[in-house]
Protein backbone atom coordinates (compact mmCIF):
# COMPACT_ATOMS: atom_id res chain seq x y z
CA UNK A 1 0.00 0.00 0.00
CA UNK A 2 1.41 3.25 -1.27
CA UNK A 3 1.54 6.85 1.60
CA UNK A 4 -1.65 7.61 -0.60
CA UNK A 5 -3.20 4.99 -0.59
CA UNK A 6 -3.70 5.37 3.26
CA UNK A 7 -3.92 8.05 4.15
CA UNK A 8 -7.39 7.79 6.00
CA UNK A 9 -5.97 4.98 8.13
CA UNK A 10 -2.85 7.10 8.99
CA UNK A 11 -5.49 10.00 10.26
CA UNK A 12 -7.55 7.69 12.10
CA UNK A 13 -4.46 6.14 13.75
CA UNK A 14 -3.40 9.91 15.04
CA UNK A 15 -6.95 10.86 16.00
CA UNK A 16 -7.65 7.71 18.34
CA UNK A 17 -4.27 8.82 19.72
CA UNK A 18 -5.20 12.18 20.53
CA UNK A 19 -9.06 11.35 21.59
CA UNK A 20 -7.27 9.35 24.34
CA UNK A 21 -5.06 11.97 25.51
CA UNK A 22 -8.00 14.83 25.12
CA UNK A 23 -10.41 12.58 27.25
CA UNK A 24 -7.91 12.26 30.23
CA UNK A 25 -7.09 16.05 29.84
CA UNK A 26 -10.56 16.88 29.93
CA UNK A 27 -13.37 14.51 30.60
CA UNK A 28 -16.94 15.19 29.17
CA UNK A 29 -18.68 16.84 32.18
CA UNK A 30 -16.17 19.09 31.96
CA UNK A 31 -16.61 20.26 28.40
CA UNK A 32 -20.29 20.32 29.10
CA UNK A 33 -19.76 22.85 31.38
CA UNK A 34 -18.06 25.43 28.63
CA UNK A 35 -20.19 28.33 27.37
CA UNK A 36 -20.90 27.61 23.78
CA UNK A 37 -23.01 24.32 25.28
CA UNK A 38 -25.76 26.78 25.54
CA UNK A 39 -25.35 28.57 22.82
CA UNK A 40 -28.10 27.83 20.10
CA UNK A 41 -26.60 26.53 16.53
CA UNK A 42 -26.72 28.33 13.35
CA UNK A 43 -28.73 26.01 10.94
CA UNK A 44 -26.97 25.23 7.46
CA UNK A 45 -30.13 23.60 6.10
CA UNK A 46 -31.79 26.91 6.89
CA UNK A 47 -28.94 28.79 5.75
CA UNK A 48 -28.60 26.86 2.21
CA UNK A 49 -31.97 26.45 1.48
CA UNK A 50 -32.55 30.23 1.46
CA UNK A 51 -34.14 31.49 -1.80
CA UNK A 52 -30.83 33.01 -3.77
CA UNK A 53 -28.22 31.30 -1.13
CA UNK A 54 -24.96 30.81 -3.00
CA UNK A 55 -24.88 27.33 -1.48
CA UNK A 56 -21.14 27.95 -1.17
CA UNK A 57 -19.44 26.31 1.62
CA UNK A 58 -16.07 28.24 2.46
CA UNK A 59 -13.25 26.36 3.83
CA UNK A 60 -10.42 27.58 5.46
CA UNK A 61 -7.59 25.18 4.86
CA UNK A 62 -4.08 26.01 5.57
CA UNK A 63 -2.53 22.65 4.03
CA UNK A 64 -3.41 18.98 3.41
CA UNK A 65 -2.27 16.07 2.35
CA UNK A 66 -3.11 16.34 -1.01
CA UNK A 67 -1.51 19.93 -1.57
CA UNK A 68 0.68 20.24 1.07
CA UNK A 69 0.99 23.98 2.07
CA UNK A 70 -1.57 26.05 0.60
CA UNK A 71 -1.42 29.08 2.56
CA UNK A 72 0.93 29.36 5.40
CA UNK A 73 0.03 33.66 6.33
CA UNK A 74 -3.80 34.05 6.55
CA UNK A 75 -5.34 35.34 9.05
CA UNK A 76 -8.52 32.92 10.29
CA UNK A 77 -10.68 35.61 11.86
CA UNK A 78 -9.79 38.09 8.38
CA UNK A 79 -10.43 34.99 6.01
CA UNK A 80 -13.76 33.76 7.75
CA UNK A 81 -15.12 37.76 7.95
CA UNK A 82 -14.50 37.83 4.31
CA UNK A 83 -16.19 34.41 3.70
CA UNK A 84 -19.56 36.06 5.07
CA UNK A 85 -19.73 39.06 3.97
CA UNK A 86 -19.26 37.49 0.49
CA UNK A 87 -22.09 35.66 0.75
CA UNK A 88 -21.01 32.50 1.92
CA UNK A 89 -23.70 29.99 3.36
CA UNK A 90 -21.54 28.35 5.54
CA UNK A 91 -17.77 28.41 6.71
CA UNK A 92 -15.82 25.13 7.11
CA UNK A 93 -12.82 25.33 9.61
CA UNK A 94 -10.42 22.43 9.33
CA UNK A 95 -9.52 21.25 13.07
CA UNK A 96 -6.69 18.86 12.68
CA UNK A 97 -3.18 20.07 13.05
CA UNK A 98 -0.92 17.27 11.80
CA UNK A 99 -2.10 16.75 8.49
CA UNK A 100 -3.97 20.00 7.64
CA UNK A 101 -1.83 22.48 10.00
CA UNK A 102 -4.51 23.84 11.73
CA UNK A 103 -3.87 26.02 14.76
CA UNK A 104 -6.16 25.54 18.24
CA UNK A 105 -6.79 29.11 17.65
CA UNK A 106 -8.60 28.89 14.22
CA UNK A 107 -11.69 27.53 15.22
CA UNK A 108 -11.96 29.66 18.36
CA UNK A 109 -11.72 32.64 16.02
CA UNK A 110 -14.11 31.68 13.54
CA UNK A 111 -16.20 30.63 16.45
CA UNK A 112 -16.30 34.68 17.59
CA UNK A 113 -16.53 36.19 14.11
CA UNK A 114 -19.22 35.06 12.53
CA UNK A 115 -23.08 35.19 11.90
CA UNK A 116 -23.49 32.15 9.76
CA UNK A 117 -23.14 28.31 10.13
CA UNK A 118 -19.87 26.93 11.10
CA UNK A 119 -19.04 23.29 10.24
CA UNK A 120 -15.82 21.54 12.45
CA UNK A 121 -14.03 19.56 9.68
CA UNK A 122 -12.62 16.57 11.61
CA UNK A 123 -12.39 13.16 11.57
CA UNK A 124 -14.44 12.12 14.15
CA UNK A 125 -13.86 8.69 15.11
CA UNK A 126 -15.27 8.78 18.99
CA UNK A 127 -18.08 10.36 20.44
CA UNK A 128 -16.14 12.36 22.80
CA UNK A 129 -15.27 14.35 19.64
CA UNK A 130 -19.04 15.05 19.44
CA UNK A 131 -19.25 16.95 22.78
CA UNK A 132 -15.83 18.71 21.95
CA UNK A 133 -17.31 20.21 18.89
CA UNK A 134 -20.37 21.19 20.71
CA UNK A 135 -17.87 22.73 23.37
CA UNK A 136 -15.91 24.24 20.92
CA UNK A 137 -19.17 26.31 19.47
CA UNK A 138 -19.64 23.83 16.14
CA UNK A 139 -22.80 24.30 14.66
CA UNK A 140 -22.19 21.70 12.19
CA UNK A 141 -19.97 18.27 12.56
CA UNK A 142 -18.94 16.10 9.72
CA UNK A 143 -19.14 12.41 9.94
CA UNK A 144 -17.02 10.46 7.01
CA UNK A 145 -18.96 7.30 6.28
CA UNK A 146 -15.19 5.37 5.47
CA UNK A 147 -14.23 5.93 8.59
CA UNK A 148 -17.25 4.69 10.40
CA UNK A 149 -19.84 1.84 10.22
CA UNK A 150 -23.65 2.51 9.43
CA UNK A 151 -24.11 1.69 13.20
CA UNK A 152 -21.50 4.19 14.70
CA UNK A 153 -22.50 6.82 12.09
CA UNK A 154 -26.46 6.42 13.16
CA UNK A 155 -25.07 6.70 16.55
CA UNK A 156 -22.49 9.66 16.21
CA UNK A 157 -25.81 11.68 13.85
CA UNK A 158 -28.15 10.62 17.58
CA UNK A 159 -26.00 12.82 19.40
CA UNK A 160 -24.74 15.49 17.36
CA UNK A 161 -28.65 16.35 16.61
CA UNK A 162 -29.67 15.97 20.77
CA UNK A 163 -26.73 18.72 21.09
CA UNK A 164 -28.65 20.72 18.91
CA UNK A 165 -26.08 20.32 16.01
CA UNK A 166 -26.31 19.52 12.85
CA UNK A 167 -24.63 16.60 10.89
CA UNK A 168 -23.28 16.78 7.35
CA UNK A 169 -22.00 13.21 6.14
CA UNK A 170 -19.75 12.58 3.49
CA UNK A 171 -19.55 9.70 1.35
CA UNK A 172 -17.34 8.53 -1.32
CA UNK A 173 -18.98 5.53 -2.90
CA UNK A 174 -22.09 3.59 -4.02
CA UNK A 175 -21.44 1.21 -0.88
CA UNK A 176 -21.47 3.73 1.71
CA UNK A 177 -25.29 4.77 0.80
CA UNK A 178 -26.18 2.27 4.14
CA UNK A 179 -24.57 4.87 6.20
CA UNK A 180 -27.29 7.85 5.31
CA UNK A 181 -30.07 7.50 8.47
CA UNK A 182 -32.72 9.76 9.67
CA UNK A 183 -30.43 12.34 11.83
CA UNK A 184 -28.29 13.36 8.70
CA UNK A 185 -28.81 16.62 7.43
CA UNK A 186 -26.78 16.94 4.81
CA UNK A 187 -24.86 14.59 2.44
CA UNK A 188 -21.18 15.66 0.89
CA UNK A 189 -19.93 13.70 -2.19
CA UNK A 190 -16.39 14.09 -1.98
CA UNK A 191 -15.47 14.84 -6.15
CA UNK A 192 -11.52 13.83 -4.72
CA UNK A 193 -10.75 9.98 -4.46
CA UNK A 194 -8.73 9.74 -1.37
CA UNK A 195 -6.70 7.01 -2.62
CA UNK A 196 -5.04 8.70 -5.29
CA UNK A 197 -6.19 12.24 -5.03
CA UNK A 198 -8.03 12.26 -8.80
CA UNK A 199 -11.64 14.52 -8.42
CA UNK A 200 -14.12 13.04 -11.02
CA UNK A 201 -17.43 15.05 -10.33
CA UNK A 202 -18.90 12.88 -12.66
CA UNK A 203 -18.80 9.83 -10.13
CA UNK A 204 -20.66 12.10 -7.74
CA UNK A 205 -23.51 13.61 -9.95
CA UNK A 206 -24.28 9.47 -10.03
CA UNK A 207 -23.80 8.96 -7.03
CA UNK A 208 -26.30 11.97 -5.98
CA UNK A 209 -28.80 10.60 -8.09
CA UNK A 210 -29.09 7.44 -5.54
CA UNK A 211 -29.99 9.80 -2.59
CA UNK A 212 -33.18 10.26 -1.22
CA UNK A 213 -35.29 13.14 -2.87
CA UNK A 214 -35.53 15.94 -0.49
CA UNK A 215 -31.81 15.30 0.80
CA UNK A 216 -29.46 18.72 0.66
CA UNK A 217 -26.71 17.53 -1.47
CA UNK A 218 -22.94 19.19 -1.27
CA UNK A 219 -20.71 18.60 -3.38
CA UNK A 220 -16.90 18.63 -1.87
CA UNK A 221 -13.43 18.88 -3.05
CA UNK A 222 -11.90 19.93 -6.33
CA UNK A 223 -14.30 22.56 -7.75
CA UNK A 224 -12.39 25.03 -9.05
CA UNK A 225 -14.29 27.00 -11.59
CA UNK A 226 -18.01 28.42 -12.07
CA UNK A 227 -18.64 26.09 -14.78
CA UNK A 228 -18.04 23.01 -12.51
CA UNK A 229 -20.13 24.52 -9.46
CA UNK A 230 -23.00 25.36 -12.17
CA UNK A 231 -22.92 21.83 -13.42
CA UNK A 232 -23.32 20.29 -10.38
CA UNK A 233 -26.32 22.57 -9.23
CA UNK A 234 -27.92 22.06 -12.30
CA UNK A 235 -27.37 18.13 -11.05
CA UNK A 236 -29.12 18.71 -7.88
CA UNK A 237 -26.16 19.95 -5.56
CA UNK A 238 -27.16 22.78 -3.43
CA UNK A 239 -24.15 23.31 -1.93
CA UNK A 240 -20.63 23.40 -3.01
CA UNK A 241 -17.70 22.74 0.02
CA UNK A 242 -14.76 24.78 -1.38
CA UNK A 243 -11.10 25.36 -0.02
CA UNK A 244 -8.31 24.97 -1.80
CA UNK A 245 -9.66 27.32 -4.77
CA UNK A 246 -9.82 30.33 -1.94
CA UNK A 247 -7.21 29.41 -0.04
CA UNK A 248 -4.62 29.98 -2.38
CA UNK A 249 -4.89 33.24 -3.59
CA UNK A 250 -3.68 36.13 -1.80
CA UNK A 251 -7.25 37.10 -1.13
CA UNK A 252 -9.51 33.96 0.05
CA UNK A 253 -12.27 36.58 0.74
CA UNK A 254 -12.27 38.82 -2.53
CA UNK A 255 -11.83 35.42 -5.07
CA UNK A 256 -15.28 34.31 -2.89
CA UNK A 257 -16.47 37.06 -3.12
CA UNK A 258 -16.15 37.24 -7.28
CA UNK A 259 -16.60 33.28 -7.91
CA UNK A 260 -20.35 33.77 -5.52
CA UNK A 261 -21.28 36.84 -7.77
CA UNK A 262 -20.94 34.41 -10.77
CA UNK A 263 -22.86 31.47 -9.88
CA UNK A 264 -25.27 33.59 -7.96
CA UNK A 265 -26.27 35.62 -11.41
CA UNK A 266 -26.77 32.08 -13.04
CA UNK A 267 -29.11 30.92 -10.45
O1 LIG B 1 -7.75 17.76 0.90
C1 LIG B 1 -7.14 16.69 1.04
O2 LIG B 1 -6.04 16.46 0.52
C2 LIG B 1 -7.70 15.59 1.89
C3 LIG B 1 -6.99 14.41 2.05
C4 LIG B 1 -7.48 13.39 2.86
C5 LIG B 1 -8.68 13.56 3.52
C6 LIG B 1 -9.40 14.73 3.38
C7 LIG B 1 -8.93 15.73 2.57
N1 LIG B 1 -9.60 16.92 2.42
C8 LIG B 1 -10.67 17.32 3.26
C9 LIG B 1 -11.74 17.97 2.52
O3 LIG B 1 -12.84 17.50 2.63
C10 LIG B 1 -11.47 19.22 1.73
O4 LIG B 1 -10.72 20.07 2.51
C11 LIG B 1 -12.71 19.96 1.28
O5 LIG B 1 -13.59 19.13 0.61
C12 LIG B 1 -12.30 21.14 0.36
O6 LIG B 1 -11.60 20.63 -0.75
P1 LIG B 1 -10.79 21.57 -1.75
O7 LIG B 1 -11.74 22.59 -2.29
O8 LIG B 1 -10.29 20.68 -2.83
O9 LIG B 1 -9.71 22.19 -0.96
Amino acid sequence: MSAKQNILDKIVQQKLAEVAVQKEQTPIFQLMECENFKRKCYSAKESISKQGASGVIAEFKRQSPSKGVINGTAKPADVVKDYEEAGASMVSVLTDEKFFGAKASDFASARETLNIPLLRKEFIVDSYQIYQSKAMGADVILLIAAILTPQRCKDFAFIAKDLGMEVLLELHDDAELKHVNKFVDLVGINNRNLKDFSVDTERSIRLAKRLPEDMIRVAESGLDSPEVVKDMRENGFQAFLMGEHFMKMDSPGDTCKSFIKEIVAAI
